[in-house]
């Protein structure tokens, strides 16, 4: 039998591109609430109920909402949400953070797909915490440009209504408590809070996160070259990863670092860039905020946990 699978908040942002992806599969069964009855909590719940894997695409309250719904043993929710990110219980969504990552989620029940930002921090800072070349507590800042589809419908409409009036460079989270900072300390394993100063560009999607280390304070510098060794070697040794490392090259510019290089892909490449005798680095992730960041590891978590792999 085919899995039967129900994306809740099919028509939004997330779910509408998590539906595209799965058009052409002729190995799930997908099950689609009528859309005049798709914020009527009774069909909701029918829905969910009936689902083997429900793929929730809601704002955060709604997300919890349908996981309350649930009243079964057998639905198995993957949440694209920021609801359940760090929630005991739940598995994170993130398939080559650690090389058990992937065997949790193809296991689980409840699985919290990351949020856009945090995707790149974590996966440059982790496997350097790891390996003892970064300490835990060392002070994390981390800077980037989005795509203005990061915010959803509303603010999709509100950019294009601007058209090329619409400000290129928009840096927020001005109030430095951006939702995605517990997320990325949790998964990170960071011992302090990190610094996130991200920014909206006036584009549909993709993004590049930047972290810069500043490493003079340490007792033992890391070189850049160990650095990218340490990323490379953890990736090279997830089977299937589709998180790639750049070769290690001193340059003012590299034409890959394009935040919209990966749009319409679940890829994502990590750079890692360094002035030894300055003792500073920087780690840039590139990748799709729609596709790794969100629709993509969610067709990902998807195939993990039906058996059928990345
Ligand atoms: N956009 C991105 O880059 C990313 C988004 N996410 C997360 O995915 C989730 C969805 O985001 P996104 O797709 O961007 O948001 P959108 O605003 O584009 O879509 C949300 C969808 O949920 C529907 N909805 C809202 N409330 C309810 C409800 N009570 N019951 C049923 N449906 C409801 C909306 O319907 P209607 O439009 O009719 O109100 C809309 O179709 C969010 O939690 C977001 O944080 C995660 C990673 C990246
Ligand atoms: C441009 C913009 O507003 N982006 C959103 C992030 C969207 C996202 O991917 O995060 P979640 O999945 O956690 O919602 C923000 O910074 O809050």
């Amino acid at each position: 039998m085919k899995p039967k699978i129900f994306i809740d908040g099919e028509h939004g942002t997330t779910g509408l591109q998590i539906r595209t992806l799965l058009a052409e599969r002729s190995d799930l069964d997908i099950i689609s609430v009528p859309v005049e009855r798709r914020k009527e909590t009774e069909a909701r719940a029918e829905y969910l109920n009936a689902a083997d894997i429900a793929i929730l695409c809601l704002p955060d309250d709604a997300a919890r909402e349908s996981v309350s719904l649930i009243d079964n043993d057998t639905t198995r929710v993957i949440d694209a949400s920021t609801a359940h990110r760090i929630a005991d219980g739940w598995d994170y969504g993130f398939a080559e953070m650690d090389k058990g990552q992937s065997g949790r989620i193809a296991a689980a029940k409840r699985v919290a797909n990351p949020g856009c930002w945090p995707q790149g921090p974590i996966a440059t800072l982790r496997p350097l915490i790891d390996a003892g070349l970064l300490p835990a507590d060392f002070p994390v800042t981390i800077n980037g440009i989005t795509g203005y589809s990061g915010g959803g419908r509303t603010m999709i409409e509100d950019y294009e209504a601007q058209g090329k009036n619409a400000c290129e460079f928009l840096p927020y989270g001005l109030s430095l408590q951006h939702k995605h900072i517990p997320e990325i300390r949790t998964y990170g394993r960071l011992a302090r809070d990190p610094m996130l100063q991200p920014a909206i560009g006036n584009f549909a999607q993709g993004m590049i996160t930047i972290v810069p280390l500043q490493l003079g304070t340490l007792d033992h510098v890391p070189s850049g070259a160990q650095l990218h060794a340490a990323l490379a070697d953890h990736y090279a040794a997830i089977a299937g990863s589709v998180v790639e490392v750049a070769p290690y090259e001193q340059v003012e510019r590299v034409p890959d670092i394009d935040p919209e290089r990966y749009n319409g892909t679940n890829r994502m490449k990590l750079h890692v860039f360094a002035n030894d005798k300055r003792a500073q680095a920087l780690l840039i992730a590139v990748y799709d905020n729609l596709g790794k960041g969100a629709s993509g590891a969610a067709v990902q978590n998807l195939g993990l946990m039906i058996g059928k792999g990345f």
